[in-house]
Formats: C-alpha cells, structure tokens, sequence
C-alpha cells in the first residue's frame, strides 16, 4: 500500500455493553465470545487491505485487535460518533484518559504504517467500519474502498436494510463527520455522503440481531465466528443456525 493508503477505523464496544440485541442468541456465557468472534472476522478482512484502528471498548477487545494486527486506541467513553472523530480526525490535544493524551495516540496510530503521516492527521483517507461483520471478505471492502475512492468526496455503504451504516469513508484532508446511529444511512446522505451500492453482501450484513447473524453466516465465510457457533451445544438456538 502505497502513502495514500486506506486507515480503517473499527470501534468495537466493551464485552459488557457489546451486542445488547444479540443477547440470547448463545448462551449468556458465550455472548462476549460471540461479540469477539464477530470482531476478529470482520478484522481479517480488513487488516488484509487497510492499515487498521481499533476504538476499544476494553481489554478483551484491545487483545483481539493486536492479535488481529491492528493498532488500538481506548475508547474515550463518550459515544460512538466521538469515538470514531477522535480516531479519524484527531484534535491537536486531548482527551485525556488514565493520563494518557488519547489524540496523541491517535495521530500517533494515523502515521502507523512505515511511519509516514504526510499532511497530518487528515493525510490520509480515513474510514469507519462497524465491529459486527461476520461474513466480511476482504475483497468486498477493498472494492468498497476503490468506489469510495473514485467517489471523490466522502461516501458510506448502508447495511442491507438500507438504513444503517456499515462504512463510511473520507478522503485526504476531509472531515469523516460521522453520523452513526438510528437513521444513519439517511443522515450520511443528508450530510452530502454519497451512497455506495456495490454488490458486497459480507459488507452490508451487520449482525444486530439473531436474524441478522444468520443472514450474516450465509453471505461470507465468517470463520471464526463459524467456529466459536459450532463449539457450542448443537442444541443452542444459533448453534443450530451455523448449519
Ligand atoms: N468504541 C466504541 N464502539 C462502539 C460504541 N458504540 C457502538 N460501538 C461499535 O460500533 C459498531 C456498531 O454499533 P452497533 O451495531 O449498535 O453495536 P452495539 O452497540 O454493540 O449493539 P447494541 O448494543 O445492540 O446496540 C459496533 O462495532 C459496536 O461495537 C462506543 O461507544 N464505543
Ligand atoms: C450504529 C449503527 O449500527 P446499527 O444500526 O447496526 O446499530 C448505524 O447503522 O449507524
């Protein structure tokens, strides 16, 4: 990957927050495995083509990251559009966690890879990628990337309802000015985003609900969460819905 390469942004919140929807869908004691398995598949494919910057939510989640090859940065702790600005948009100073200068940390993480941060923070193209992508392959987000790209400006990915958002990305020097929540896909467009609609079934299943994750497990090759459902009781609800 040449200066101009992609930083992808994953923010992934603390196993005990993570995945409220999804609960019951595996037994309550695997709910945060379940939530990091999620994570690991959807950092294979992005650690595969973009540097990677996980926001994380918690210890657990900041292992899995490193271990997946990405650079972490603690969550702030005030919501996830803050999370996303502070690591895709660093501020020239604060704030501090723990005594630690998390812009700093961040706009040390933007110069990553082979240490080059040409034109600051915003030097590069920036993007935010949910957590929760289990079937994500990484040709589905490299050429998600490329429209973005060919774009020109800033551009998202909605999930495959149409109304939330999977990806949303910026080029160099330009704001990401994330909307994520309720709504999104409408309020990305709103803000001037264009909407990419390439065929990327892996990119657009985010897994919210149970229903979601089996949809999820039919359009990628989701390993490890695959592997965490097939380790559970074939009697388990999800376990039945990985086969
Ligand atoms: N670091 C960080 N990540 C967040 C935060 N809120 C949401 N996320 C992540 O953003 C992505 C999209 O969020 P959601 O799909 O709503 O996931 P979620 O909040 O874990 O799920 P629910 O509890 O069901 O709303 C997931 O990867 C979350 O882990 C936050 O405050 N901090
Ligand atoms: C935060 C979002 O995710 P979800 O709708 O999956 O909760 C979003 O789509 O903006």
């Amino acid at each position: 990957m040449g200066d101009a390469g992609w930083l992808v942004v994953v923010p992934a919140k603390g196993l005990g927050a993570a995945k409220s929807r999804l609960r019951g869908a595996v037994p309550a004691a695997a709910h945060g495995d379940l939530a990091l398995a999620m994570l690991r598949d959807t950092l294979a494919a992005a650690t595969a083509c973009a540097d990677v910057l996980v926001v994380a939510g918690d210890a657990a989640v900041a292992a899995v990251a490193r271990a997946a090859g990405a650079a972490v940065l603690p969550d702030p702790g005030a919501g996830l559009n803050a999370a996303i600005r502070l690591a895709t948009d660093p501020p020239a100073a604060g704030p501090q966690a723990a005594g630690h200068d998390l812009a700093a940390g961040a706009r040390a993480a933007h110069g990553l890879a082979a240490g080059r941060a040409p034109g600051g923070a915003l030097g590069r193209p920036r993007a935010a990628l949910t957590g929760d992508l289990p079937g994500l392959r990484a040709e589905e987000l490299a050429a998600a990337l490329r429209a973005a790209e060919a774009a020109g400006g800033r551009a998202f990915v909605a999930d495959a309802a149409g109304t939330g958002t999977v990806l949303l990305a910026a080029p160099a020097g330009v704001p990401l000015d994330p909307a994520f929540g309720v709504g999104s896909a409408a309020a990305h467009a709103a803000g001037g985003a264009r909407a990419l609609t390439g065929d990327w079934p892996g990119l657009r299943h985010d897994a919210d609900t149970a229903a979601d994750l089996r949809a999820a497990l039919r359009h990628g090759p989701a390993a490890h969460t695959r592997a965490l459902l097939g380790d559970l009781p074939s009697s388990d609800a999800a376990a039945c819905a990985a086969r």
